[in-house]
C-alpha cells in the first residue's frame, strides 16, 4: 500500500511548498500531556491547494500552526519550500513568514484602529513592499470591499471582516497561504467568494494553499483533502466531491461511536 508518508517521500522537492517528517506536537507534560500530532509525515504540494478535515480536536490547527512556523514542535522536522524552519531562530522564522506566507485566521486578527485598507496592506507595509495595484484591486472587488476600505473592523460584519482577512491573506501574492476555516463566520454566498479566491489563486497565481475546513463543501474546492485522527494522517482524497468527503466524515463519528 502506498501511505501518505510513502508518497512524502516520493514527491520531488521542488514540487513541495511545505513538508513536515516524524512532526510531534505535544502540550503540557506528564499525566495531562495531550499529543496533538503525533509523527506526521506529510507533504503539500506547490501549486495545489489542500484541505485538512478531521473531528474535533484531531490536531488540524496544530498541524497547520507547526507547518506554517507559528507554533514550535515537540520533534521532527518541518520545512518551508527548502528550508528546514525547525532549524531557524525567531526572527529568521519571522522574515520567512513574512516573505512567503499569508494566514488567514479564524479570528481574523485586524487591528482595530486601522481601517480595511490599512489592514489588508499592513503585512507588506511591514515588510517595505509595494502592493502590485492590479492584483490588490481585483482582491478587492473579488471580494466585495470596495466600499468598504475606509471602515475600521468594528464598523464592518463578522463576514465582511472575514473578506479583509482573506484579502490580507492574498494580497502580496505569496507563495504559500494558511486559511483556518476561512469560510466559517460567512453566510453561503460569501463562503463562496472566498474559496473561489482561494481557487483562483492556486490556478491562476500558481500560488499553494492549506485550508482547515469542517465543511465537505469547501473541502470540495481543494485538490486534495488529508483526513486527520487523533493526531495522524489516516486518509486522503484526492478530486474530493463534497459527499464522498461527507461519507468519510461519517466513518469518524461510526468508529467513535462504537
Ligand atoms: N495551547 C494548547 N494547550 C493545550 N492543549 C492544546 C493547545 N492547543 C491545542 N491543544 C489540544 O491539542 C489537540 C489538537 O487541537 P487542535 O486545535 O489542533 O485540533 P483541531 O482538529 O483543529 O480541532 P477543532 O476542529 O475543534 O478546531 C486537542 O486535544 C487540543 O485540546
Amino acid at each position: 500500500m502506498t501511505g501518505v508518508a510513502d508518497r512524502a517521500g516520493g514527491v520531488d522537492g521542488a514540487d513541495i511548498a511545505a513538508r513536515a517528517r516524524e512532526l510531534t506536537k505535544a502540550y503540557g507534560s506528564g499525566e495531562t500531556a495531550v499529543v496533538a500530532l503525533d509523527a506526521v509525515d506529510v507533504s503539500i504540494a506547490r501549486g495545489r491547494f489542500t484541505a485538512v478535515m478531521g473531528p474535533s480536536g484531531s490536531g488540524k490547527s496544530t498541524l497547520m500552526h507547526c507547518l506554517a512556523g507559528l507554533d514550535g514542535v515537540s520533534a521532527g522536522q518541518v520545512w518551508l519550500g527548502g528550508t528546514e524552519i525547525t532549524g531557524l531562530n525567531d526572527r529568521e522564522l519571522t522574515r520567512l513568514r513574512r516573505d512567503r506566507v499569508g494566514f488567514m485566521f479564524q479570528s481574523f486578527n485586524l487591528l482595530p484602529t486601522l481601517n480595511a485598507l490599512e489592514n489588508i496592506t499592513l503585512p507588506m507595509d511591514i515588510a517595505g513592499r509595494r502592493p502590485e495595484q492590479a492584483w490588490l484591486d481585483q482582491v478587492i472587488d473579488t471580494l466585495g470591499l470596495r466600499d468598504r476600505l475606509r471602515h475600521r473592523p468594528a464598523q464592518l460584519s463578522g463576514g465582511q471582516q472575514q473578506r479583509v482577512a482573506c484579502a490580507r491573506a492574498l494580497a502580496s501574492r505569496p507563495e504559500l497561504v494558511f486559511a483556518d476555516e476561512p469560510t466559517g463566520n460567512l453566510d453561503s454566498r460569501a463562503g463562496l467568494e472566498v474559496l473561489g479566491m482561494l481557487r483562483r489563486a492556486v490556478d491562476e497565481l500558481e500560488q499553494t494553499v492549506v485550508m482547515v475546513t469542517h465543511d465537505p463543501g469547501a473541502a470540495a474546492h481543494a485538490d486534495l483533502v488529508l483526513f486527520l485522527a487523533d493526531g495522524r494522517i489516516v486518509d486522503e482524497m484526492p478530486q474530493p466531491t463534497a459527499e464522498a468527503v461527507l461519507e468519510r466524515m461519517k466513518r469518524f463519528d461510526t468508529v467513535r461511536k462504537s
